[in-house]
């Protein structure tokens, strides 16, 4: 068998797409235009990359694009005063802070001092527990953009067994409570798992999220399964998953590339968010 390639890029053009129209009725009645601010910390290279990215997409959507870098010995409190002035800006809808910052930064305070109204990245606190009780809030854009790609596969979700391996706030957790919002069994695996190819041979729906490069083998897919792979690992080979995509992809049913997978729908994700976000605020 060969895997149906669900293309992330396709994909994400398409919610783009539909982004700039409601962007563009919401300039119509609201009489302004979302923004979003991208706070950038330090030189780190493919920070740098996703950061110009992001910056592109929002100003293609039509939206306003604020962005500021600050150099790498930036400390905690120079960044939460930066927050706090982006909190009380009215012409910011959204507030992302690029990840990883600096070492010496404190990352979980920086997270926290997001006002969780316009924490576009679902990382605070508030919204995970919004995710985890069913209530609105924001859904952290790679996530979410992984349920929109395997709904394209699947459009019922109702009953399948998935495993998430990873375990992260930033992907792994939420992506568990969206699976179980979808009617899902999950099973969240990690690196303390136990036989973990017995935990993915079992699972429709796999989402490999552990940052370990091509950890997920061929043999360890069910044939016909759906595969995503959040992994996004430079390596001496270039850019590859958490899965072995050769092998997989001769057992999978469906199965998402890198790159061109889950990386574009991040994007489309943060910017469906921002625009959600202005249409909450008005
Ligand atoms: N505040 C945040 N920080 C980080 C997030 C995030 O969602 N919010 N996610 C990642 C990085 N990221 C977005 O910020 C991101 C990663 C990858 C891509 C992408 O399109 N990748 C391409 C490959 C591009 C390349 O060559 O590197 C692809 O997969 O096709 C977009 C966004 C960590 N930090």
């Amino acid at each position: 068998m060969t895997a149906t390639i669900i293309d992330g890029k396709a994909i994400a053009a398409d919610l783009r797409a539909r982004v700039a129209e409601g962007v563009a009725a919401f300039r119509q009645s609201a009489g302004r235009v979302p923004g979003l601010a991208v706070v950038l910390v330090g030189e780190d290279p493919a920070s740098a990359v996703y950061v110009r990215s992001k910056g592109r997409a929002t100003r293609e959507a039509g939206m306003e694009s604020i962005e500021h870098r600050l150099p790498a010995d930036t400390d905690t409190e120079t960044l939460l005063a930066l927050v706090r002035s982006l909190n009380a800006d009215p012409a910011v809808d959204g507030i992302l802070v690029q990840l990883p910052l600096p070492k010496p930064v404190d990352t979980q305070a920086v997270l926290l001092a997001i006002d969780p109204d316009k924490d576009v990245d679902g990382f605070h606190p508030v919204n995970a527990g919004r995710l985890a009780t069913g209530m609105p809030g924001f859904v952290p854009c790679t996530p979410l953009g992984c349920v929109m790609m395997l709904k394209t596969v699947h459009p019922d979700l109702t009953g399948m067994d998935a495993v998430v391996v990873g375990r992260s706030n930033i992907v792994g957790k939420p992506m568990a409570q969206l699976l179980i919002a979808e009617s899902c069994t999950v099973t969240v695996a990690h690196s303390r798992t136990r036989d973990l190819p017995a935990k993915v041979r079992a699972a429709d729906v796999v989402i490999a999220a552990v940052g370990i490069p091509a950890l997920v083998k061929g043999d360890w897919i069910r044939p016909g399964a759906t595969v995503i792979d959040v992994g996004i690992n430079r390596t001496e080979a270039g850019l590859v998953g958490d899965v072995d995509y050769a092998a997989a992809s001769q057992v999978a049913g469906a199965i998402t590339p890198v790159p061109g997978g889950v990386g574009p729908m991040t994007i489309a994700c943060l910017l469906s968010n921002t625009l959600d976000s202005a249409r909450r605020r008005g």
